[in-house]
């Protein structure tokens, strides 16, 4: 156990321990100066930070901190809201996603986004992957047979459902319609999954397994979690970022972060004194 944490450093093992560091991973996105404001209200404060590729980033921090706010950031869902305004920078290999004449429709293609409940659409399991595809003007059946079936299996839910690939999505059960739902966002191959709360209405089976599917996910995209539940950022992330009233206070390797904080409102807010 850490003294000062109590959390058990060995949790971490498959990590690469509290030595790993962001100034050596290849970095996703560049968050730069980022406020934003919902009309007067200002809910992000200046966060600068970068999403490692390829890895788990989980975002914690007590109820109304930003962490959904800033997740949305990611794939611009907060143009959608009424009233709010973005200052500062997120890059994206580069470029800032919030440039004059990025295409949204194309930003959120690479930019896949699972939410707190599952939300397949009123259609077959089949359909609900192939979707993306058919947007994207694939027509080829034997190209979306294949992309389902690939995608299904990512999600390790194919040997669940492939006898029933036309059954309509909401016979399944949540935990699987929230495999479908990460299955339907990858379909489509994008470079980053944001999952916001994606175990927060499941059992805790079904948790496991989304859990799991992160962590093998991961080699293939990058994925940004937010999540309520301590033991699961420590579980499935590389690194992890505290927020407290739209601010970033401490971001690094997850089991650093965890077991020698070196802020006392992160420590105080991991080891439950607060929040
Ligand atoms: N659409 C919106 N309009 C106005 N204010 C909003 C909107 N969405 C969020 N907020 C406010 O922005 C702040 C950050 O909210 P946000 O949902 O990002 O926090 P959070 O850390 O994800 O919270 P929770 O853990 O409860 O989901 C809160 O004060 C919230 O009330």
């Amino acid at each position: 156990m850490s003294p000062e944490t109590g959390f058990d450093p060995s949790l971490f093992a498959g990590q690469g321990g509290a030595s790993r560091s962001l100034s050596q991973e290849d970095i996703a996105l560049t968050v730069e100066d980022l406020k934003l404001f919902y009309g007067n209200t200002q809910a992000l404060h200046g966060v600068n930070m970068s999403i490692p590729s390829k890895c788990v980033t989980a975002f914690i921090g007590p109820s109304g901190c930003g962490k959904s706010t800033l997740l949305r950031c990611f794939n611009r869902m907060n143009d959608l809201v009424d009233g709010c305004r973005i200052e500062g920078a997120i890059r994206m290999h580069g470029d800032d996603i919030y440039a004059k004449g990025t295409d949204t429709a194309e930003l959120r293609r690479r930019v896949g986004m699972v939410f707190q409940k599952p939300n397949p659409f009123p259609k077959s399991i089949y359909e609900n992957i192939a979707y993306g595809l058919r947007l994207q003007g694939v027509r080829d059946k034997r190209v979306l047979d294949e992309v389902v079936e690939r995608s299904l299996k990512s999600v390790a839910l194919w040997d669940e459902v492939k006898d029933r690939l036309q059954s309509n999505a909401f016979g399944l059960s949540g935990g699987q319609q929230q495999r479908l739902v990460i299955g339907r966002a990858i379909a489509i191959e994008p470079e980053v999954l944001l999952l916001d709360e994606p175990c927060s209405a499941l059992d805790p089976l079904s948790t496991l397994k989304i859990e799991e599917l992160m962590v093998e996910l991961k080699d293939q995209y990058t994925i940004v979690i937010v999540t309520h539940n301590m033991q699961q950022a420590a579980r499935v992330s590389d690194y992890t970022a505290y927020m407290y009233l739209g601010e970033l206070v401490e971001y690094g390797s997850t089991s650093k972060l965890f077991t020698t904080p070196t802020k006392k409102e992160t420590e105080d807010y991991i080891t439950g004194r607060f929040g």
